[in-house]
């Protein structure tokens, strides 16, 4: 698996925000899906500060969510609200160019509208560049190890955090994995031991669904930072 170790999460963030300035110089819309949690938040606050938030080209961007949370886009755990308060509130980025799942709508329409959306808008479902984070337990978007279907056909589906109960709304795997780029950013020493049964094949890996989830025709990449790639 392709991985870079950067010596800081600031450094591993700065790459992708040279790399979102080189997409934005592209003469046509790009589209690319954000990962939720607490790993981007080092990243969107990057992108609000200079040189990042006047020289990226923001009207050639469009922005997706890998997943979302089904809380009203006020609510802290909303992965729309986040980006909202850290980054598009601070740059010049057309309405339409931000494609957020409606978490304060009834799910499962909510759901036929998003994929709708996904249909209208992305040339053949293939996202440019899909950025995704990893939970503890191995997860990505809200694809959680033994109830994600790898196979599942749809462009995305309705998820219900293990412990928490909470409904989500997920791309799911197929789509993702129709991507031309998927980055895994994971940064920090609670993804260490993780991050080594990944890089390790230890068959406990199997199960993880970032572990599985790799670009079909497309590149695959892992951003860490030291702390979480210490045990490797
Ligand atoms: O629930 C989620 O968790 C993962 C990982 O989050 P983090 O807080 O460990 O960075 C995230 O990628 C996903 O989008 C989010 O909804």
């Amino acid at each position: 698996m392709n991985k870079t170790i950067f010596d800081t999460a600031q450094q591993a963030v700065e790459k992708i925000a040279q790399e979102f300035k080189m997409y934005s110089e592209q003469a046509q819309p790009v589209h690319i899906s954000l990962s939720g949690g607490s790993t981007p938040k080092l990243l969107f606050k990057t992108l609000a500060q200079s040189p990042y938030n006047t020289e990226i080209n923001w009207k050639n961007l469009h922005f997706w969510w890998g997943d979302e949370r089904m809380v009203e886009p006020t609510d802290p755990e909303s992965n729309y609200g986040e980006v909202q308060a850290l980054l598009f509130d601070h740059i010049d980025i057309p309405a339409e160019n931000i494609h957020r799942v409606l978490g304060e709508k009834e799910v499962q329409g909510e759901l036929i509208r998003f994929e709708q959306e996904i249909t209208d808008c992305v040339p053949n479902q293939e996202f440019d560049w899909v950025i995704l984070g990893m939970g503890i337990d191995g997860h990505t978007a809200s694809l959680f190890p033994n109830q994600t279907d790898f196979d599942d056909e749809r462009l995305a589906t309705i998820a219900e955090h293990p412990e928490t109960k909470q409904l989500r709304i997920s791309k799911t795997a197929q789509l993702i994995e129709k991507a031309k780029r998927i980055t895994y950013l994971v940064t920090g020493q609670s993804k260490a031991v993780i991050i080594n049964q990944i890089f390790a094949n230890d068959p406990k890996a199997q199960s993880y669904p970032a572990a599985r989830i790799k670009a079909s025709n497309g590149n695959t990449e892992w951003y860490l930072d030291k702390e979480a790639s210490e045990l490797l």
